[in-house]
């Protein structure tokens, strides 16, 4: 780990900004994977330097949020955030500080980061600095917070529903008195952004200890103060898969609504259209699924990820299910005619020149009958066919 290309462009900007007679560190989660051995996902630098005097040592970086200390630098093509000392001011709305104080020493920083494990910091030769025995606690697998827990989750409710991912990411156990804390904050969720949750419970989708984070968000109150019902203990979270998808839990936690409603829920957690069309989909292939096999027009319909997941879906969600293998799903989708109305030979001008006719909705009505028709296999896909069929049609019409 030590050659990877980010640990090694970082070490190079830490030994720069230390050249100019600055302090500088590794600091945040990178430090916690490394410790684990494990691959780092961001590299963050924090340093004593202020944004203003860390842009004029490097020639490559971006302002990102220089109220808040940080500047992107791209040292070797790998961007890597360096963020000035800093310590927050009060915290007015429970979800970021009104004001943002740089400070000169390390241990100030590190004593406003949310858990032991994240408060690690390590020097550019991988000496690691622990100031609150951040390595005992990821040695026993405890998330505490550093200090005074209910003042850390009094700074930023979110870093409740951190712990709870965390345990599931890291299969880590609360301490006690964090855990007490949440209880006693849980309600403060309601301040943080469903945005910022729902990535939470995403991120949470995705680990290995599901379960583990089912049961902590039940234990600490915090499943109560998530939009809508939260089902955190249902069994069948474990059998969506593992890793789990979170195109397949958001459908999931839909169908298992009295009355699923994938706009609802989209809206409720503020998800991106393109996920709430996912979802739609999933969900309205899951029920179809749930009442019959796939017919044709089904296949047609969905995309061969929505046809596959809403079969494994609707597997966990009904035992006694017939069940349609994967196999046979993807092959008879893939051996359907056509995939879409684009894939006809022909197109609308062909039409209008065979009626000789303007277009209007006649129009997309007999392309949807020769699509119809294609796909049904009543006709093939070819122009000269095409046109006999949808004359004939027409004529035995009149
Ligand atoms: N609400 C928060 C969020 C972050 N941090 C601190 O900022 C660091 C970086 O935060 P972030 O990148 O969001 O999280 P990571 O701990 O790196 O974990 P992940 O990337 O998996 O989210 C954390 O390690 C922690 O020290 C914090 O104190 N409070």
């Amino acid at each position: 780990m030590f050659t990877t290309e980010q640990w090694q462009a970082g070490k190079k900007i830490i030994e720069a900004l230390i050249q100019h007679g600055y302090e500088a560190v590794f600091v945040g989660g990178a430090v916690r994977d490394f410790v684990r051995h494990k691959v780092a996902n961001d590299i963050d630098i924090a340093t004593s330097a202020l944004p203003s005097e860390v842009k004029t040592i490097f020639n490559r970086t971006v302002d990102l949020g220089l109220a808040h200390g940080t500047v992107l630098v791209i040292e070797n093509h790998v961007p890597i955030e360096v963020t000035t000392f800093r310590t927050e001011g009060e915290y007015t709305d429970h979800r970021r500080p009104s004001d943002v104080k740089f400070v000169h020493s390390l241990e100030e920083d590190l004593k406003r980061r949310d858990f032991t494990m994240n408060a690690l910091a390590m020097t550019a030769d991988f000496q690691v600095v622990d100031l609150f025995d951040g390595q005992r606690d990821l040695h026993n697998g405890i998330i505490r917070t550093v200090g005074e827990p209910i003042e850390r989750f009094k700074e930023d409710a979110l870093r409740m529903l951190r712990a709870i991912r965390f345990t599931g990411q890291l299969g880590f156990s609360i301490d006690n008195a964090t855990l007490e804390a949440i209880k006693l904050c849980a309600n403060d969720l309601a301040y943080v952004s469903v945005e910022r949750v729902s990535a939470e419970l995403e991120k949470m989708w995705l680990s290995s200890n599901l379960d583990k984070g089912m049961t902590y968000l039940g234990q600490s109150h915090l499943a109560m103060h998530l939009p809508g019902d939260f089902p955190f203990e249902d069994a069948r979270w474990n059998q969506l898969g593992n890793p789990q998808n979170v195109l397949v839990c958001w459908a999931f936690l839909c169908l298992l609504q009295e009355k699923p409603n994938s706009s609802e829920l989209a809206s409720v957690f503020k998800l991106s259209n393109e996920l709430k069309l996912q979802i739609t989909h999933l969900v309205q292939a899951t029920q179809i699924r749930d009442e019959r096999l796939f017919t044709i027009d089904d296949l047609y319909r969905f995309e061969e990820n929505i046809l596959v997941q809403a079969e494994r879906l609707s597997r966990v969600l009904c035992n006694d299910i017939e069940q349609m293998p994967i196999e046979v799903i993807v092959q008879q989708k893939q051996a359907l005619p056509i995939q879409s109305i684009r894939e006809l030979v022909i197109s609308g001008q062909d039409v209008m020149e065979w009626f000789n006719k303007p277009g209007g909705p006649w129009l997309k009505e007999t392309l949807c009958r020769m699509e119809h028709a294609v796909l049904h296999q009543k006709v093939v896909n070819n122009a000269t066919k095409l046109k006999e069929w949808i004359m004939n049609e027409s004529n035995s019409e009149i």
